[in-house]
């Protein structure tokens, strides 16, 4: 019987694949382990499990952030805004764009710029200004077109909320002349591929500029941030939004993320020149900078 049905296969040749099988093999064999704060996930969990906590912390996204930062982060974005040295008729991308914290900034020194100019009597300054926010969770996008509503900016034909990925982005190559990421690339899964899309993305002179969380060198300094980090930022998250969890996967994607030299060093190996970096507060933040040139 055995024999039989032995040669019934060989007759028959290569036994017949699954047809699901291809569509589901390369999930198996490309998909590697990477870090969600201290845990190990697959690479395709990663950005659904970022994804929640994005959607969670939506709605007080905002507040958390006066509230973690003491209202620091606001000039931590002044000071980004002012290393772009945004201009009139400039097209603007800000990757992970959340709710619109840097865009609303790039628009108003782009604004300020204008009337200076219209003041001095200047005339033919180019002003078809675009600055894009993309982002991959439309939660957040949602709190920022509101935002927008509110500051009177709901109708400004500059600003475009754009649902993206920053690792595949649907801009053209070199169409823009800026491009930010705030408190961004350390939620991605392949840092490389981000960079290699803002590289791509950007026109020959334009600039790259990325804040975030970094790290603390100086000794003692470290233990305090360390304690408020682990300590007093899950239990805000808890107090304030009721989600201990999100916060608790914040401050460790931020111990998580590669130190300032390292990541200097990942901008230059994506094709970027003059790259350097600005700590701020002892290098709780960093603000790293290149040019496609
Ligand atoms: C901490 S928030 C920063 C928001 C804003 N840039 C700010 O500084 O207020 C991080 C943002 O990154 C977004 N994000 C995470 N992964 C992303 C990806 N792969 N592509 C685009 N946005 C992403 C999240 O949805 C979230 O809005």
């Amino acid at each position: 019987m055995a024999r039989t049905t032995m040669m019934a296969l060989l007759r028959r040749g290569t036994p017949k694949i699954p047809r699901c099988l291809p569509s589901i093999l390369p999930r198996f064999l490309h998909s590697h382990a990477t870090s969600f704060g201290f845990k190990q996930v697959q690479e395709d969990e990663k950005s659904k499990l970022v994804g929640g906590v994005f959607s969670s912390v939506a709605s007080s996204y905002d507040l958390m952030n006066d509230m973690m930062s003491a209202g620091l982060h606001r000039l931590w974005k002044d000071r980004l805004v002012s290393k772009l040295h945004p201009f009139p008729g400039m097209k603007h991308l800000d990757v992970a764009g959340g709710t619109g914290d840097v865009a609303f900034r790039v628009l108003e020194s782009i604004t300020s710029v204008s009337d200076r100019a219209l003041q001095e009597g200047l005339s033919g300054i180019e002003d078809e200004t675009k600055i894009f926010v993309c982002d991959i969770n439309p939660n957040m996008l949602n709190v920022g077109k509101k935002r927008a509503v509110e500051k009177g900016l709901g109708e400004d034909c500059s600003l475009h909320w754009v649902e993206g990925d920053a690792e595949a982005l649907s801009f053209a190559d070199g169409s823009m002349d800026g491009y930010t990421i705030a408190f961004g690339i350390r939620n991605v899964t392949h840092i490389e591929k981000v960079l290699s899309e803002a590289y791509r993305v950007l026109k020959r002179g334009g600039r790259f500029l990325c804040l975030e969380l970094s790290h603390v060198e100086l000794p003692v300094f470290k233990q305090i941030y360390d304690y408020y980090s682990f300590s007093i930022i899950p239990a805000m998250g808890e107090f304030l939004a009721g989600d201990r969890d999100s916060y608790q996967y914040l401050v460790e994607s931020i111990r998580r993320f590669p130190n300032q030299e390292t990541f200097a060093r990942m901008i230059l190996d994506a094709g970027f020149q003059k790259v350097e970096y600005e700590n701020l507060v002892g290098g709780v933040v960093a603000i790293h900078s290149g040019l496609k040139l």
